[in-house]
């Protein structure tokens, strides 16, 4: 089902009897201010479950701002303020107390590889054991289940203990993901997350993104017009703060409706 803004604004049930997809993240009339500055202007988007969303547009126009609104991680940043609301699953996150599980639920991996100085397993079980998890039985199957989950399991089932910082570019992304696994989130946000990678390694990630949506909603912040055709069910184009327009990915590519996307998707300007 193809829904404008304003359907999606005022699409409230998590389930429809038409056999679309249920609505995991709904966003209604969302302004994001850093101190004077807006950089959010009114975003209205259904996010809907196990899908991929790609949001699109030239830089500075608020795609990562939107991003880090879904998990909060613009708290973080002074002088931030949000007005508007998101719901994911129905539960308002800028109402709830509790930050640390909506960041355990709802999981980032950001455009360049964070992992720490330590080995592959230890960078996988950090969450977890910081979840309070102890059991090394337990630890040992999250580790595996997450590197599995990441496509990456074969490749260093036979070095765990070796320094993650040794592996490639591509493969140390592919940890980034299977650490944000181990923390069994159901909604995965990614920033860029191939931009300093090779072809290769690129697509290897996007492969795993697209194996990935069986379990997870994702929303992924990419200036590669093509990952995005690729990869993703539905595509929101940002620009100067607002999303000028939203829909499923093949209609944003092949019949945009506003000049502005056409313009963006066709390589006019940006
Ligand atoms: N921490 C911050 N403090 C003040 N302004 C910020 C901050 N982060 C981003 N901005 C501003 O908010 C606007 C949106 O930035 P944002 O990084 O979200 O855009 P973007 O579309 O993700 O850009 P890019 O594609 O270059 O990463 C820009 O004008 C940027 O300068």
């Amino acid at each position: 089902m193809t829904m404008t803004i304003s359907e999606a604004s005022i699409f409230k049930t998590t389930t429809t009897s038409t056999g679309a997809l249920p609505t995991k993240i709904k966003v209604n009339d969302l302004n994001l201010f850093y101190g004077e500055k807006q950089a959010l202007f009114n975003v209205n988007l259904d996010i809907k479950e196990k899908e991929v969303t790609a949001l699109i547009g030239p830089s500075g126009c608020g795609k990562s701002t939107f991003l880090r609104t879904l998990n909060r991680m613009n708290d973080l940043i002074d002088g931030v303020r949000v007005i508007g609301n998101i719901h994911i699953d129905g539960e308002n996150v800028y109402e709830s107390s509790d930050v640390i599980k909506l960041r355990t639920r709802v999981g980032m991996v950001f455009q360049k590889s964070n992992l720490f100085p330590m080995s592959i397993y230890d960078n996988v079980a950090y969450g977890p054991r910081m979840q309070g998890i102890k059991s090394k039985k337990l630890l040992n199957e999250i580790v595996e289940e997450s590197l599995r989950g990441a496509a990456i399991w074969d490749e260093v089932k036979d070095r765990l203990k070796s320094s993650a910082l040794g592996l490639s570019g591509g493969q140390q992304q592919r940890i980034c993901i299977a650490r944000a696994i181990a923390m069994k989130p159901d909604v995965i946000l990614m920033d860029e997350p191939t931009s300093a990678l090779d072809p290769i390694s690129t697509l290897k990630v996007e492969e795993l993104i697209t194996q990935m949506k069986k379990d997870y909603t994702i929303v992924i912040v990419t200036h590669n017009m093509q990952q995005a055709a690729r990869i993703s069910d539905k595509t929101a184009f940002f620009l100067n703060g607002e999303v000028i327009e939203y829909d499923d990915t093949n209609v944003i590519f092949s019949t945009p409706k506003d000049e502005r996307t056409e313009d963006y998707v066709t390589g006019r300007f940006g």
